[in-house]
């Protein structure tokens, strides 16, 4: 059962760098509002994110994200859920260890965005490189406070990222104090809650980052 906003998959693939907005847990319509103001300034993927609503409620709440991503051609990726994705007509799925499996994702639906966090392992990178996976997502190299369960790895793997020949990217506490020290690596883009959606002028603070993502040619 497709959703309402079905795309050329081939195209959208291809937009899988840069910025990288993922939204917080869901505590009212000024996320909705954030995640526009965000877009219209340059955000280049959304993922929705939420471990708190219910289903239905995400329901709502994803249709409302995926309509602003639709309006201005940004790939909508949805969180853990394949059933979510794909009643919303999401372009993608991310999913991580404790997740839905990947060879699953892939079998019921070949041909959507497939992301895949991979942490600090360039090994198993390769390995869903190898299966088919459209993006790897490494991290978290900083203190976050977004995900209480999140692994803190050694930035030193990013030194070994060249043979992963799909879109890597970076994610847990980016921060304008600490991204120069991850875009000087071969990665595709940054992945981002907190430096945008608690920021007081989300506009300045992702053209800040796109403006480093341009500097190092990530853009
Ligand atoms: C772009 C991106 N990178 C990493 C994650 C984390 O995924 P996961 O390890 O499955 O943890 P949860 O987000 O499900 O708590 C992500 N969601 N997006
Ligand atoms: C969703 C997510 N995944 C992580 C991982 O380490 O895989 S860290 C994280 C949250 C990132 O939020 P912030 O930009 O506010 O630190
Ligand atoms: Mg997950």
């Amino acid at each position: 059962m497709g959703g309402y906003h079905q795309r050329n998959k081939r195209w959208i693939k291809m937009k899988l760098k840069g910025l990288y907005l993922v939204t917080p847990d869901y505590s009212g319509d000024w996320i909705i509002n954030a995640t526009e103001r965000a877009i219209k300034s340059g955000v280049d993927i959304l993922q929705y994110r939420d471990k708190t609503s219910t289903f239905r409620d995400k329901l709502a709440i994803g249709k409302k994200l995926a309509s602003i991503c639709h309006d201005y051609s940004v790939p909508f990726i949805v969180d853990d859920d394949p059933v979510l994705m794909d009643i919303l007509g999401a372009d993608g799925i991310h999913i991580g260890k404790d997740d839905v499996p990947f060879d699953y994702v892939k079998s019921k639906y070949p041909d959507h965005i497939i992301g895949v966090s991979t942490y600090g392992s360039i090994k198993d990178a390769l390995l869903y490189q190898k299966l088919g996976a459209d993006y790897v997502a490494f991290g978290s190299f900083f203190p976050t406070k977004t995900k209480d369960d999140a692994t803190i790895c050694d930035i030193n793997v990013l030194k070994g990222i060249g043979p992963i020949n799909i879109p890597v990217f970076v994610i847990g506490g980016i921060s304008r104090e600490n991204i120069d020290l991850v875009l000087k690596y071969g990665i595709s883009g940054i992945a981002v809650v907190s430096a945008i959606y608690s920021h007081n002028d989300i506009e300045d603070q992702v053209s800040y980052f796109k403006s480093k993502l341009i500097e190092y040619g990530k853009n």
